[in-house]
């Protein structure tokens, strides 16, 4: 016999999207019940944005030592003690993991249960011997490997971002299936750390950023060793001498390639199979949950969904999300995701890091733009740092509206921040030469870009003919 429970918001998922939404309804006195079938923290915390971010900043340790006889310090080649990385990726998470916790939920007054949830009519879920009826409800799911269908990847084993970071001991040669921001990512870190890394893609590399800036991550890979194979395909899978087989095809031509290890990093699918969807009437399709632009099922007003089930990429689109539904569901006001504000990042070294639109999208969408580019190498800072590889492409729209901007360079991420403030707030090109940035910065290059907008203004003969008269008055 389950027991009943009858709270106001019932949250499916306790990673970055559910945690959000149930600390802030509890935070408000809402009654909230969170269902969680794994780890709390989700995906961000265990198995993708931190320890990945963990594991690349190990190996950026390691390429920076071997980079340190730029500024005249001579060091020997680093020793790489692959269980000590593996304690560091851990202690990061064990550090981390508090806040996400069940014990601080619990403090603030949710009710947490382990088990998975289903759905058993439109506004009842059961999980862990527990029948919870709510007034609304938030799911938040998250979403799994994408495993491509490629004949005999059933019969081996292969890794996934849920298996690689717990890893001792480093792949000797590593597969990387996927040449999307994970696979980059890792292809470069474990490259960096002393596998020997192949990195095979279908198409071509970050097919969704602009060629030139996809160009500087493939040029840094390939220069770092990792061998960089696009338009290419697996057709077969084995297990081989080394660890597994796989056969390939790239322009008509079969080869075979070799490794000890493959990590499948070919895209997400959504977490909706388990989830009894039909039961209450949600609309979905493969790419998730289908809801409105303000996050709530087409089909079952009392469902919201957010993060990746809803179609989002990112820990900060699925925190946005959570945010965002609770508008509707605790004061009864409207809200709508604006896409446009929510940034995407690849952590490779370079970093890219964009908001907004790129140049491809604004072609393929036929909007009149300029580009707007500044190069780290005619940066400063970029320079003293030995940091040049990279560049600022802004889009400018009409009036200098800001459609968009692109940063390829270290540590981009931290850069994008005052063009997803610019975007979110409607800021003007103007705007973002109209202050005083600190030199030398990196972050200058946002500012030149800006102020290339104006360049022609200064060129104009009546504006300078002004300029002439103004003189003669002394
Ligand atoms: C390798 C990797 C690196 C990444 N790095 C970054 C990064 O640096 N920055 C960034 O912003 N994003 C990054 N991402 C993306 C980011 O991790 C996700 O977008 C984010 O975690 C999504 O959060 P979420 O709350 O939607 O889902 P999740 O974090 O996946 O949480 C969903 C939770 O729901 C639970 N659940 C599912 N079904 C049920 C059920 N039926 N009952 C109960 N519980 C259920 C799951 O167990 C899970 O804990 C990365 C992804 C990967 C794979
Ligand atoms: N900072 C961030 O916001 C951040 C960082 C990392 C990852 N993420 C998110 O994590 C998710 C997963 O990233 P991802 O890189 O796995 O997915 P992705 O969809 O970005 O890329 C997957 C790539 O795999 C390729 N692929 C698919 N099948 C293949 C096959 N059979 N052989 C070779 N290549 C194949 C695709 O062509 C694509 O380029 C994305 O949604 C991404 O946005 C976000």
């Amino acid at each position: 016999m389950s027991k009943l429970l009858k709270p106001d918001l019932c949250v499916i998922g306790a990673g970055s999207g559910g945690l959000t939404v149930a600390a802030a309804a509890r935070a408000y006195g809402v009654s909230v019940v969170l269902i969680e079938q794994n780890k709390m923290g989700g995906n961000r915390l265990n198995y993708g944005c931190v320890p990945s971010k963990a594991l690349i900043a190990a190996a950026r340790q390691v390429h920076d030592i071997r980079q340190a006889n730029r500024f005249g310090i001579r060091t020997s080649a680093p020793e790489i003690d692959c269980r000590a990385v593996h304690k560091h990726i851990r202690g990061v998470i064990d550090t981390l993991a508090p806040n996400d916790s069940e014990q601080r939920l619990l403090q603030s007054g949710a009710q947490v249960i382990h088990a998975p949830a289903r759905f058993f009519g439109k506004d009842v879920i059961e999980a862990g011997g527990y029948t919870i009826k709510a007034r609304r409800f938030v799911v938040a799911s998250g979403s799994s490997p994408r495993v491509p269908p490629i004949p005999g990847l059933d019969k081996v084993d292969f890794l996934t971002n849920e298996t690689i970071f717990e890893r001792k001991d480093l792949p000797a040669k590593l597969v990387v299936l996927g040449g999307g921001s994970v696979g980059v990512a890792m292809a470069q870190a474990y490259q960096r750390l002393g596998s020997k890394v192949t990195l095979l893609e279908l198409g071509r590399i970050l097919y969704k950023q602009d060629l030139d800036v996809a160009d500087a991550v493939v040029s840094a890979l390939k220069s770092e060793g990792v061998d960089v194979r696009q338009n290419t395909s697996v057709t077969r899978v084995e297990k081989g001498d080394e660890g597994i087989r796989l056969h390939l095809e790239s322009a008509g031509k079969a080869s075979v390639l070799d490794g000890s290890h493959l990590l499948v990093a070919a895209g997400r699918i959504p977490n909706i199979s388990e989830l009894g969807l039909n039961a209450a009437g949600i609309a979905y399709s493969p790419d998730g949950i289908t809801v409105d632009e303000g996050l709530r099922s087409v089909t079952n007003s009392r469902v919201y969904a957010v993060g990746d089930v809803a179609g989002g990429h990112s820990t900060h689109a699925a925190n946005y999300h959570g945010g965002l539904v609770l508008r509707p569901i605790l004061f009864r006001l409207s809200a709508e995701v604006r896409h446009e504000i929510v940034p995407h990042v690849t952590y490779t070294d370079p970093e890219i890091a964009s908001v907004g639109m790129n140049e491809g999208e604004a072609r393929g969408r036929g909007i009149e733009h300029r580009v707007l580019r500044w190069n780290m190498a005619d940066n400063d800072r970029a320079q003293i740092e030995h940091e040049t590889n990279g560049f600022i492409k802004v889009l400018a729209g009409k009036n200098g509206a800001i459609l968009g901007a692109t940063i390829v360079g270290r540590n981009a991420a931290e850069l994008i921040h005052v063009w997803a403030l610019a975007l979110s707030k409607g800021l003007s090109l103007r705007d973002m030469t109209d202050y005083v940035a600190p030199y030398p910065t990196t972050g200058e290059i946002g500012k030149r870009a800006a102020v290339t907008y104006f360049q022609e203004m200064t060129r104009k003969p009546v504006l300078r003919g002004l300029l002439g008269g103004l003189r003669l008055f002394g």
